[in-house]
């Protein structure tokens, strides 16, 4: 915060002395002027703490010079004491309050008074700015408030996204997908409308990492789960790397054919990527194995159950020969029956 300043107006110079003065003793930076002219135009240059005008002066006089800042946006809460004759002070006071005086000052001047009215529009003055710098400083930590918060929502974005994705192919990860499973289960149990699950291995993939290192393992697995991503599913079908190289695809309010559909398409894609795998006893190439299940659930029986249907379909479809689809049935509706629908 700044030393306030005053201004002082009179067109007599002694009396701006005897006002210098008065003033003291007070922490305060002067201005002088001695017209009207000359003061508005200081108005222009400083922002004053207070200001002392004398009444009669020649030219423009101090009520001309008071309702001219009262009308400017600058100028118009500049606290302004007028410093008039005693024996004019009934004429003038009323007309003085009416063109923006707050105070009046009568002469001769009484020390005690002019010093303790200056105080008190320095203290206000002080107050004032002193809430201004609160004010900004106010403005500024709100602002740092909310770019904080803005940083914490994008934290807490990335952490969970963190927290579901599967680092190495970006698909969601096996802690995710048990989360959407119970989700769907309970959802089915309510809509009584299938939920169907897409389980998938690559083949002998020991023998992928053995004969080409794990480093071209880990890019086999990111090819797999790209052409995953690119086979087009709706919104609410969830893809899922939930083990080294096994994959899930959950499909809510789907039964049998359609999550076939699904199964064969994927595996297909893969085969033609034809991507070499020469230690392959099945294959020359990357293939696939898939156990298929679709259940309407029930609440009394756990999520996993699915999960455990698929994982026969796939043990089926490896013992088999592998690259190929089997769909097996929940024993609790039918004989246990596993399907084979691909080779
Ligand atoms: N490169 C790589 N390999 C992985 C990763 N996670 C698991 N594996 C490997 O995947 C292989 C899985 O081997 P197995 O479970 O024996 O199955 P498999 O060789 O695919 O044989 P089948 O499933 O019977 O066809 C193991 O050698 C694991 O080390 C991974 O993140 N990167």
């Amino acid at each position: 915060m700044g030393i306030p300043k005053i201004l002082i107006v009179d067109d007599r110079p002694e009396n701006l002395l005897t006002l210098e003065g008065l003033l003291e003793g007070f922490v305060v930076d002067l201005v002088r002027a001695t017209s009207g002219e000359e003061a508005l135009a200081h108005t222009l240059d400083h922002d004053f703490a207070l200001i002392l005008l004398d009444v009669q002066m020649p030219g423009m006089d101090g009520f001309e010079v008071a309702e001219l800042m009262r009308g400017n946006r600058k100028t118009k809460h500049i606290p302004i004491i007028f410093v008039t004759a005693s024996y004019k002070a009934s004429e003038h006071i009323f007309k003085g309050y009416d063109s923006g005086a707050v105070d009046y000052l009568l002469k001769p001047l009484n020390s005690k008074v002019f010093r303790s009215k200056v105080g008190v529009f320095i203290e206000l003055y002080q107050q004032k700015e002193a809430l201004k710098d609160k004010t900004v400083e106010f403005d500024r930590k709100l602002v740092e408030l909310e770019e904080l918060q803005q940083q914490l929502e994008e934290t807490n974005e990335q952490l969970l996204m963190l927290s579901t994705t599967d680092g190495l192919t970006g698909l969601l990860n096996r802690r995710r997908f048990d989360e959407l499973l119970n989700e769907e289960w309970k959802r089915g149990s309510r809509t009584g409308r299938s939920l169907s699950l897409v389980l998938m291995d690559i083949d002998h993939f020991k023998a992928y990492n053995d004969t080409y290192g794990h480093q071209v393992g880990d890019d086999c697995l990111r090819e797999v789960a790209s052409t995953l991503m690119e086979i087009p599913l709706r919104v609410m079908d969830k893809t899922s790397r939930i083990g080294g190289e096994e994959f899930a695809v959950l499909l809510p309010e789907t039964g049998r054919q359609g999550a076939m559909e699904v199964a064969n398409r994927v595996r297909e894609c893969v085969d033609r990527l034809q991507k070499p795998h020469h230690s392959s006893p099945t294959a020359g190439n990357v293939t696939i194995s898939i156990g298929v299940a679709s259940l309407v659930p029930a609440l009394d029986d756990p999520a996993r159950k699915l999960l455990e249907l698929a994982d026969i379909g796939l043990y089926r479809a490896k013992s088999l020969g592998r690259n190929r689809c089997c769909y097996h049935e929940n024993e609790a509706v039918s004989a246990p029956k596993v399907a084979v629908d691909q080779t």
